[in-house]
């Protein structure tokens, strides 16, 4: 088996969700930190030999390279099937079609919502030093509401305790890594929410060490930013 080159971002969503699922599968890979901030993915240097797109994640794998997480994660899940615990991507045709459901789904329905309402809140403030305007934060809000509401209705309700059924998969954790980024715009996903509450904190655990290690960074900066307000 080539080296697998894993790039990615600790502040970056599907970043996290592909490095916690490395750690749980014990998959051996080489980290290849990216930092976003510094803008060292914008150059055609980086797009020529590192990622055509652009973004973080993604892999190099011998020869072969491969970016978009849900892509990545297929990927190293049939490439090291003999390292990771089923359960994750299982191999049974309608349990992996369930967290392929999800994989599909997350990206209009919970992504964007997520990163959409973490990027105008958090990141252009920060970048222009000015409030968001209330209208659109508010717009944008009412998108991560119904993110929740589906997320609880259609994906955890009535009785589902992970998001692809009765086994945690990298569906939850996909889930779980956009749910986390809403922190950083001091926006709390759990609030009056049992169902996702206790499915987040099942999740958390589940994974951990690989999980906090993971949102290490981001912890540090909602620790920060609460701090800055008192
Ligand atoms: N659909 C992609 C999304 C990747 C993505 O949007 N990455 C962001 C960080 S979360 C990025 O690299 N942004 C840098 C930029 O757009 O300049 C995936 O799932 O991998």
């Amino acid at each position: 088996m080539p080296v697998l080159k894993y790039y990615y971002d600790l502040l970056s969503q599907p970043s996290r969700a592909i490095y916690i699922f490395l750690k749980l599968a014990n998959i051996p890979f080489q980290s290849c930190p990216v930092a976003l901030r510094t803008g060292e993915h914008q150059t055609e240097d980086f797009k020529s030999s590192m990622n055509r797109f652009q973004k973080v994640p993604f892999i190099h794998h011998g020869d072969f390279k491969l970016a978009e997480s849900v892509a990545i994660v297929r990927y190293l899940a049939r490439e090291y099937r003999d390292l990771v615990p089923d359960k994750w991507y299982p191999a049974e045709s309608k349990a992996q079609a369930r967290v392929d459901e999800y994989l599909a789904w997350q990206h209009a329905n919970t992504r964007i919502p997520c990163a959409t309402y973490f990027f105008y809140k958090y990141i252009i403030p920060a970048m222009t030093k000015s409030p968001p305007d209330e209208t659109e934060l508010g717009k944008l809000e009412s998108n991560l509401v119904t993110c929740l509401d589906q997320l609880e209705d259609l994906w955890l309700s009535p009785a589902s305790k992970y998001i692809a059924g009765d086994s945690i998969s990298v569906a939850d954790i996909f889930a779980a890594c956009e749910l986390e980024q809403t922190r950083l715009a001091s926006y709390d996903v759990t609030k009056n929410r049992p169902i996702l509450k206790a499915w987040l904190e099942r999740v958390r655990e589940e994974c951990n060490p690989a999980y906090s290690e993971a949102h290490a960074v981001l912890n540090k900066l909602v620790a920060k930013k609460s701090q800055s307000k008192l």
